[in-house]
């Protein structure tokens, strides 16, 4: 389980000071789908980089099983974050000079650990759900951007992390694309993994077990979750 415990966040820039997050408080429920909406600019990407422990927030703490995060060292929350959450970035941030074989492969890797055969394995089993099973052996820059997208989700399933974090994930790509990666998120939820998306994508609301609006620089619960789609999935 995740909670948000009064969360604020503001950032000082040049121009001043930027309130983006004000007190946010809330509780993320292991195997949920919660989809996080909010118009562009409101801090969808800034509040998904705190929760998963990738921005100490300005105020308040962020839980992750009984674990206040943000007061591990370092070390610890990278340990944390390897063992628990996988990332969906718009930029999936691929490694030029590791083919897409290891660049999947790179968690494991990370971890410290030698990759052995079940690896492998498994790696090459994610290559085959994401449609990428012919482009193990080429490099980042020998695959579309949709492809490149796809291989960031592989990456972020290799260990099989309990929590999803995905912003955006499909923006930009074409429907049938679309369509692939977020039914592949849907069959992970169902298998019992927990998802948190943050979209301006009307559309993947219908994916939802709970949707939150980020909106005034706190979470309001928005609509009923699990209404199909009222327009297209890229609208927003
Ligand atoms: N590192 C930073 N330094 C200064 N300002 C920042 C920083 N990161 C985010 N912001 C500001 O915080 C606000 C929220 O940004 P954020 O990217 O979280 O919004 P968003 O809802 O994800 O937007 P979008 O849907 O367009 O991606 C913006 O005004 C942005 O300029």
């Amino acid at each position: 389980m995740i909670i948000i415990e009064k969360v604020s966040q503001c950032f000082m820039t040049p121009g001043g000071t930027i309130e983006v997050l004000d007190g946010v408080d809330g509780m993320i429920q292991p195997g949920e789908f919660l989809v996080i909406a909010g118009c562009s600019g409101e801090g969808k990407s800034t509040l998904l980089h705190i929760l998963g422990g990738l921005l100490k927030p300005s105020q308040g703490k962020i839980w992750v099983e009984g674990r206040d995060i943000y007061s591990l060292d370092d070390r610890s929350r990278a340990k944390l974050r390897a063992e628990q959450f996988g990332f969906i970035f718009q930029n999936p941030s691929l490694l030029p000079a590791l083919n897409i074989l290891d660049n999947i492969l790179l968690p494991v890797a990370l971890t410290g650990r030698r990759v052995g055969s079940q690896d492998r394995e498994r790696a090459l089993k994610l290559l085959q759900q994401t449609g990428l099973k012919e482009k193990a052996s080429l490099f980042p820059a020998q695959l579309s951007g949709g492809q490149q997208r796809r291989a960031g989700l592989a990456r972020a399933l290799m260990l099989e992390p309990p929590y999803i974090f995905a912003d955006e994930p499909t923006a930009d790509l074409d429907k049938e694309t679309e369509q692939h990666m977020l039914g592949l998120l849907s069959e992970l939820n169902k298998a019992g993994t927990t998802i948190i998306l943050v979209t301006h994508a009307a559309g993947q609301l219908a994916l939802a077990t709970r949707a939150l609006e980020l909106k005034g620089k706190t979470l309001h619960p928005r609509g009923s979750a699990g209404v199909p789609p009222t327009g297209s999935a890229a609208e927003g």
